[in-house]
């Protein structure tokens, strides 16, 4: 299984029948210290998802995976290089983007329906409509009978429910997912991951996912991007995930083609891993 692609090239996406979603075209971006010195979080990055893609992109500690979502969401500008949705140079906030944090995005100040019930109250949608919406997503993430309870009154993994349905009642193209489940016990966390998969196969959004997992990433994913230690962390490899659909991700975990993947794109990782813990060794 020769599934790689490594060199100062083009990373293309896997699902190449589809529209280009997003591209990240020689995309660098730096910080500036407080102390003025300038720090490159990423060089050159070149990347290109498909629409309906879902991607994951793994790496060490700081390498700027968030910052790479930060970028497609548009959050963060990048120093130089393009970054484009849908052919269109991004400026400002990604508006076809919804993003999933590790941390709740629940107000809870508002009931469950009325938080998933939010983005479409913010377009202008009437609230008898945004909450007849928010029944099917409410139930569509396995929440029905709990319409009115408040984020508190929930446990961690039924929060993220209510967090992933207010993202997905607005329809978005491109769902933004930093480490999403990884606060949650391992099996909320795989029961969320088959859910996810599930509702995403029923949409053709593209779906790019943050994780300190590799095996949730080969588990989830079309493709999984390996960066490399930063600093100007750059693009080592694009793995294509062709194990077959619908997945259950428990089960599959036990497929001998997902434990040859797991060792090929580990071994790429690993001295990633590596050489960021000789760094921050280094740096104490
Ligand atoms: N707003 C900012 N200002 C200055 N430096 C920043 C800023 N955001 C990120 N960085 C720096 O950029 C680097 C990459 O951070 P980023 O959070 O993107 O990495 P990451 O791969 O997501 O990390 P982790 O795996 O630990 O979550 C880090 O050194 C971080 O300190």
């Amino acid at each position: 299984m020769d599934l790689v692609k490594k060199g100062p090239i083009r990373y293309e996406p896997q699902k190449d029948d589809q529209p280009i979603m997003i591209e990240m075209a020689g995309v660098t971006k730096e910080f500036v210290k407080p102390s003025g010195e300038v720090h490159t979080v990423l060089q050159n990055i070149n990347l290109q998802i498909a629409k309906g893609e879902f991607c994951s992109i793994v790496g060490p500690t700081g390498c700027g995976k968030s910052t790479t979502l930060g970028l497609i969401a548009g959050f963060e500008q990048p120093t130089s290089g393009i970054v484009k949705i849908q052919g269109e140079t991004l400026r400002g906030i990604n508006k076809h983007a919804a993003c999933v944090f590790q941390t709740d995005n629940t107000f809870p100040w508002k009931t469950v329906i009325d938080n998933v019930s939010l983005g479409l109250r913010l377009r202008g949608v009437s609230k008898s409509e945004a909450y007849d919406e928010a029944r099917v997503w409410i139930e569509r993430v396995g929440l029905k009978g709990f319409e009115k309870h408040y984020p508190h009154q929930l446990s961690g993994g039924m929060r993220k429910r209510v967090a992933l349905a207010q993202c997905l009642i607005i329809q978005p193209q491109i769902l933004l997912m930093d480490e999403s489940f990884s606060a949650l016990d391992v099996h909320t966390r795989s029961l969320m991951e088959n859910e996810l998969l599930t509702i995403w196969e029923q949409t053709s959004a593209s779906v790019v996912f943050i994780t300190h997992d590799l095996e949730e990433a080969i588990a989830l994913s079309d493709r999984v991007i390996v960066m490399t230690a930063g600093p100007a962390a750059t693009i080592k490899g694009d793995y294509r995930i062709d194990l077959p659909r619908p997945r259950n991700v428990s089960e599959i975990r036990f497929d001998p083609d997902f434990m040859k993947l797991h060792e090929q794109i580990w071994n790429d990782l690993r001295d990633e891993v590596m050489i960021s813990y000789e760094q921050i060794y280094k740096s104490q």
